[in-house]
């Protein structure tokens, strides 16, 4: 398995180089050269597996030998030992048309620590394997950052730097990752949105004499292995509701989503051979990504602050790879594409693409009060309380499926996370310890400016490498 740009300027990567190199450095973002399929026998023997089986199944067709089966064995096992179930991410029955995937029973209790607890073990491995300096940089609009900082936190070889939008994230999740106190973690809270967060982070990525220099490396989901490592849930979750469903109905898989990197999981997963009917791209207010099903027009509109805060985004990174298989691995275009929305601030596709796009996927955007509407409704109903996110989740499902069809929501975090919104929704709820924990204890963090300037000063004085 060789691994390419979706803009054609760089030349084929192994798995562990494709890793390294994060964003690809001709500034695209890096896919395999070919998905492999899995045929309908094979998937019906992968049925019975455990999650970490199943994990190993995948990861096994992307590799390349370059980890030995007993070393990614080893990691797998290490990556799920914190998660608080064996089944890793469990499915739960609502009703007979509807499933819950709780992505929720990792460190930092949200879908972020399933690929990011690997991802951990994976740059401690090469780290020592391959002498590598690990100096992690990433953006985040709440979750990604803790589960990142809970990957790697005291590992040695290791240094991560995360970057998050000062007071635009719930409070949980800047204790989750401002009381960490290990030697090896900065975060650093800018005063701006988690778009101004990215933006930084990819423009010092696109740098790559700065890159080269700090070793710098990425935990974001324009990491491929942050996809591949999502793809697993996505089949574990079609194979543990009801075989009756799975054979009477089309089954949809309903995604909240911010960065666009979950759902593009699921399309890789459904190019893999997984019988999934429709992916349902599920946003709050910043719609970015509904508007684009609906209209063929991707433009970044204005940021708001929602009861959602983790998919608070505009500028949505994976949507590159998603323009690079709609455009049928056309390089040229996808870069022509991709300039044009720098230059002209928006994406407009011809209406035979609008059409294959609209096949590919469904969207609906829910607002801030139809999120609490949910979040209500189902505590009453079902006695299950969703996070805001998932609310958006189910507000999508509840809009986009048919009778003749049975959706998976993916539950992204647990609702301890956002308690903001459940008080407005007069629940009161009980912490996990874990979370509780928290409350109490001192943050270490630095407030900086939104300016490049400064926070390459910061980083240097961090990284000790200049
Ligand atoms: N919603 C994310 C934003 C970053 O997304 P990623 O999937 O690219 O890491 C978050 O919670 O930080």
């Amino acid at each position: 398995m060789q691994y390419v740009s979706t803009r054609g300027q760089v030349a084929p990567k192994g798995f562990i180089d494709t890793v390294l190199m994060g964003l690809a450095d001709d500034g695209g973002l890096m896919i395999p050269a070919e998905i492999p399929v899995i045929s309908p026998e094979a998937l019906e023997e992968w049925k019975n597996l455990s999650y970490e089986e199943l994990f190993q199944q995948i990861f096994s067709l992307y590799i390349n030998d370059e980890i030995p089966a007993e070393d990614l064995k080893a990691m797998v096992k290490r990556s799920y030992a914190s998660f608080r179930t064996p089944e890793v991410t469990p499915v739960n029955k609502i009703n007979d048309s509807l499933y819950i995937l709780e992505l929720f029973h990792g460190p930092t209790f949200a879908f972020k620590d399933v690929a990011l607890q690997f991802m951990g073990e994976f740059y401690s491995y090469v780290s020592k394997k391959q002498n590598e300096i690990i100096h992690i940089l990433g953006a985040t609009s709440g979750d990604t950052g803790a589960a990142a900082i809970q990957g790697v936190r005291g590992k040695d070889g290791i240094k991560i730097c995360i970057l998050h939008p000062h007071q635009k994230v719930s409070k949980i999740q800047e204790l989750q990752m401002t009381t960490v106190n290990d030697e090896n973690v900065l975060n650093l809270s800018v005063k701006g949105n988690f778009d101004d967060c990215q933006k930084v982070i990819k423009d010092l990525f696109a740098d790559l004499d700065f890159k080269a220099k700090h070793h710098l490396r990425a935990i974001n989901s324009i990491n491929f292995v942050r996809i591949l490592a999502q793809t697993v849930y996505y089949f574990y979750a079609y194979f543990h509701i009801d075989a009756e469903a799975q054979a009477s109905k089309k089954v949809n898989i309903s995604v909240p989503s911010g960065n666009f990197g979950n759902i593009f999981s699921g399309f890789l997963a459904k190019r893999m051979g997984l019988p999934i009917h429709k992916l349902i791209i599920a946003t709050n207010e910043n719609n970015i990504l509904e508007r684009f099903v609906r209209t063929g027009e991707y433009k970044p509109g204005d940021f708001k602050s929602t009861h959602s805060p983790s998919m608070d985004i505009q500028v949505a990174s994976n949507f590159e790879r998603y323009l690079y298989y709609l455009l049928d691995e056309n390089v040229e275009k996808v870069s022509e594409y991709m300039k044009q929305l720098q230059t002209e601030g928006k994406i407009v596709v011809s209406p035979e693409l609008l059409a294959r796009v609209q096949n590919d996927f469904a969207a609906y955007g829910a607002s801030n009060d139809e999120c609490l509407k949910y979040i209500g409704e189902y505590n009453e109903k079902y006695d299950y309380l969703l996070d805001p996110h998932t609310a958006c989740g189910i507000a999508a499902y509840q809009e986009c499926s048919e009778e003749d069809e049975v959706t998976i929501t993916f539950a992204t975090a647990h609702p301890a996370k956002f308690d903001e919104a459940i008080a407005l929704c007069m629940i009161e709820q009980k912490f996990p310890e874990q979370i509780s924990a928290l409350l109490t204890k001192p943050q270490y963090q630095q407030v900086v400016d939104h300016d490049q300037d400064e926070i390459v000063r910061e980083l240097e004085k961090f990284y000790g490498d200049k």
